[in-house]
């Protein structure tokens, strides 16, 4: 839904192409809530309708709060029962354990809306804001600065930690400043620099720190025809040169130098390889995909396939960007 202000500021709140619908619950089993909140607690939640690769088992608990006061409490939830907390955006750069994940697993999906400032060129999001719609949408309001992100099927928070990036740009070069979480329910601004952002990495890895909001500077004033027809390019280059037609984490190794991870697995012939139900890609190298019915340890298992091929070819052993959670075992012999 997108609402228009007086002063040319836009308002929306959008959806993200990796959710899906959410069933009513017509079990008989009584809903449980986060005290002081309207935000459900499930149990037993199956994590692979909110991963883009479609595998993984279930969160032992699962909440998908609204607001930073369901979030608080949750965290509140967490802390006072001893369990470990997990971050979801939309998750589609995760490899999740067929196992599942213990404790409470948090998604900030439905933490949505967005405000485009005309006086500034800042662009204001919750975490849960899906990255593509808002490269739409500034292109659609003749806003520069986001074309990049087009493709990218991930939240803002998302965008922030793993620091996405496409076409020579990325999440830090637009950032102005982060707001986060700490586990104790304290908010903290941060800005780029003490993100620590490099290639594909921030300080936010591996932190306990959770992505409330994001604040972006863009270029207000062009003609959104043109800044529609680059994002649009951008798209297309995607569709033509990597695999949308079935899941994926999207790139599953960060490219080393000189060649990229793509060149190399290509050249160590493993293209069309297949382990169970997870193929390197035909068209892309460095994705893997789930070609149906692929478990997370097929996955996993091509992973380490591929790393131990190239290693022993090239003598380079490729760092995953995938993130992975939960148990994995290296398959035997
Ligand atoms: C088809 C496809 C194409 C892709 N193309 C690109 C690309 O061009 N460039 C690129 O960089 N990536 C790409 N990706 C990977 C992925 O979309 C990005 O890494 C994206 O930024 C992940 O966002 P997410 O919300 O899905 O995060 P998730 O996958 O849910 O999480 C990623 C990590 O961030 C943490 N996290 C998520 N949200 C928060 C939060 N609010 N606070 C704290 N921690 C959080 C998680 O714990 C996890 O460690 C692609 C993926 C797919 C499926
Ligand atoms: N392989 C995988 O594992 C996964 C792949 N994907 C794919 O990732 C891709 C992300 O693509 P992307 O286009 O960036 O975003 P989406 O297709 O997800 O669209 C995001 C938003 O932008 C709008 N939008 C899309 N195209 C246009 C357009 N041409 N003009 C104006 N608005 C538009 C959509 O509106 P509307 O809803 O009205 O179309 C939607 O609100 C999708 O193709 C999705 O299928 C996503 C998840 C996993
Ligand atoms: C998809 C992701 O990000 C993508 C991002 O979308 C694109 C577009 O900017 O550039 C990176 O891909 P990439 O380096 O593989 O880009 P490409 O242009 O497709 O390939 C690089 C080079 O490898 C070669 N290549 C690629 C795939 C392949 O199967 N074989 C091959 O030889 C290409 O010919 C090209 O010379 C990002 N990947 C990484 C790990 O940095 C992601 O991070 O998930």
């Amino acid at each position: 839904m997108t609402t228009f202000q007086a002063d040319g500021s836009v308002c929306t709140v959008s959806t993200l192409s990796t959710e899906k619908q959410e069933k009513p619950n017509t079990s008989e089993s009584p809903v449980i809530y986060l005290p002081g909140t309207d935000c459900v607690i499930k149990s037993q939640a199956s994590l692979s309708a909110y991963t883009s690769y479609r595998v993984g088992g279930a969160a032992q608990l699962y909440i998908a709060p609204r607001n930073i006061e369901a979030l608080q409490a949750g965290l509140k939830y967490a802390r006072e029962r001893g369990i470990p907390v997990t971050v979801l955006g939309a998750g589609s750069n995760l490899l999740v354990s067929d196992r599942g994940l213990p404790g409470l697993v948090i998604a900030t999906r439905h933490m949505r809306q967005s405000y485009f400032d005309p006086q500034t060129g800042q662009l204001t999001v919750a975490a849960g804001e899906s990255i593509p719609s808002l490269a739409w949408q500034a292109a659609d309001l003749g806003w520069e600065g986001l074309e990049w992100a087009v493709g990218i099927p991930g939240t803002v928070g998302g965008a922030v930690v793993m620091n996405a990036g496409a076409h020579n740009s990325c999440t830090a070069d637009m950032l102005v400043s982060a707001q986060v979480l700490l586990p104790n329910g304290t908010i903290e601004t941060l800005t780029p620099q003490e993100l620590g952002y490099n290639y594909r990495t921030s300080l936010l890895q591996g932190s306990d720190r959770i992505v409330t909001q994001a604040t972006f500077q863009l270029r207000p004033g062009a003609d959104p025809a043109k800044v529609f027809a680059v994002t649009k390019q951008h798209k297309q280059h995607r569709l033509s040169t990597q695999p949308y037609n079935f899941p994926s984490c999207g790139s599953v190794f960060r490219n080393p130098k000189p060649h990229s991870a793509g060149w190399l697995i290509e050249q160590t012939g493993l293209k069309g390889f297949q382990i169970g139900g997870a193929q390197v890609a035909q068209l892309h190298a460095n994705f893997i995909v789930n070609r149906g019915g692929a478990k997370a340890s097929d996955i996993f298992s091509l992973i380490r396939h591929i790393q131990h091929k190239v290693q022993d070819q090239w003598s380079i052993w490729l760092e995953p960007e995938v993130k992975m959670l939960g148990e994995f075992q290296a398959a035997c012999g």
